[in-house]
């Protein structure tokens, strides 16, 4: 809030919209050329070349790992990985009923409950938590997708990297290195992107001198919503709702009638199109290519070129995550739990930048309720 210079109002920025709160290191948007870069190198570069491992270094530290560090942090993720018995009798007991993103949620609290290191945030202390919390995650995520599925969990392959380990403890076996490549680029378009809602809510909770699981914890939370990470679920609902290509527009139509939002369209910061959606659509061209599957690439062709007619926005990265996803044959509710996976990297690099040069966030507002009275009688 800032006050504008013919009067004392003060001028409102809704949703924080344009405003910028900090600087940050870690990521750059730059809408007018669509580009995204981490750490300067551009996110499709990363995408095609790169392994989630070594993007996961270089969010945490500057560069791009050597081959002794990557090998270090290779086998560092690879001795965490195991849940134990606490917390996996904890994720026994979460009723099934409830949605994946709340079992994630409350396995990053229950992990900062047992970690007797929780409260230091020496910079060494914040890289042990977020490499644990990385390490865990794909072992939390694929056993509640199976134990919906009425399936024992898969314990993890210690031969196995970081995507293939995930894929063999959700489906027993690693799958096409089509499809291994596809949820890799997937993961490293998903890492990043400076400071979106959930990030800005760890950003929040570190503000405060609060611990790294709670702002985890929060940031799960904010990434819950169908505005945010919980579109690509949304978008998949939507898709299997249209079903054939050839009803795209006219529930397209409906939908924009209504004044509903079309999930996975738009951006707050993209205004002309998100700089991840042509490598994210290039791998569900490819997966679908592979399995053979082409309806759900058909209704998105349909839909993008109907919303672009009718509105010109543009899909987000969740548009085509959602159906790639599907393909791959995990259950649609998982889809924002696999986002966390990846977002985790981004959330921990911006809570250690935050903890670095922090300043407690405590925006302003404006009060529009009943002027000052008195209490008088009360029941
Ligand atoms: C990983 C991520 O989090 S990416 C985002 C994922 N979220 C989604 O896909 C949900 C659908 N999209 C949206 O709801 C929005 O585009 C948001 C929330 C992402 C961004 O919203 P904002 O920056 O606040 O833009 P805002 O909602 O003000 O939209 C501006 C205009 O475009 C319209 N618009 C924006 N997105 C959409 C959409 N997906 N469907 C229909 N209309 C839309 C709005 O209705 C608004 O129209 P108006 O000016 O006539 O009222
Ligand atoms: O930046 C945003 O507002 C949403 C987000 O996290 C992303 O696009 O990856």
């Amino acid at each position: 809030m800032t006050m504008s210079e013919a009067s004392d109002a003060p001028t409102i920025h809704k949703g924080l919209a344009g405003v910028v709160v900090d600087t940050t290191a870690i990521s750059k948007v730059v809408p007018e050329t669509n580009s995204l870069t981490y750490r300067g190198y551009a996110v499709q570069d990363l995408a095609e070349r790169c392994s989630f491992e070594q993007v996961a270094h270089l969010l945490w530290h500057g560069e791009l790992p050597t081959v002794a560090e990557l090998a270090v942090l290779a086998q560092r993720e690879r001795a965490s990985r195991r849940i134990d018995r606490s917390t996996q009798a904890l994720l026994q007991r979460i009723p099934e009923t409830c949605h994946p993103m709340d079992v994630v949620r409350t396995a990053i609290s229950y992990l900062g409950a047992e970690d007797p290191d929780e409260d230091v945030s020496s910079p060494a202390a914040n890289v042990e938590k977020s490499l644990r919390m990385f390490a865990v995650l794909p072992t939390i995520v694929a056993a509640d997708m199976r134990r919906r599925r009425g399936l024992d969990p898969i314990a993890p392959h210690h031969g196995l990297g970081y995507c293939e380990n995930f894929l063999n403890m959700c489906f027993g076996e690693v799958p096409d290195p089509v499809i291994v490549r596809a949820f890799e680029k997937s993961m490293v378009l998903y890492a990043e992107h400076s400071f979106n809602a959930s990030t800005f809510a760890a950003r929040v909770v570190t503000s405060t001198q609060s611990d790294t699981y709670s702002a985890v914890t929060a940031a799960i939370g904010a990434l819950k919503g169908s505005l945010h990470g919980g579109a690509n679920e949304a978008v998949m609902y939507d898709m299997i709702e249209i079903d054939r290509p050839e009803r795209a527009r006219t529930w397209l139509n409906a939908k924009l009638d209504a004044k509903d939002k079309v999930m996975g369209f738009g951006h707050r910061v993209y205004k002309n199109g998100d700089s991840r959606v042509p490598t994210m659509k290039q791998a569900l061209l490819d997966v679908s290519e592979l399995t053979g599957y082409s309806r759900w690439c058909e209704i998105y062709i349909e839909l993008e070129a109907a919303m672009a007619e009718r509105t010109g926005i543009k899909p987000n990265l969740d548009f085509p995550t959602g159906p790639t996803y599907h393909l791959m044959g995990f259950d649609i509710a998982s889809f924002t739990p696999i986002f966390v996976m990846s977002r985790i990297t981004g959330w921990t690099a911006h809570i250690m930048e935050q903890v670095a040069a922090n300043a407690l966030i405590r925006p302003l507002s404006q009060y529009s309720g009943p002027p000052q009275r008195a209490v008088g009688q009360v029941c």
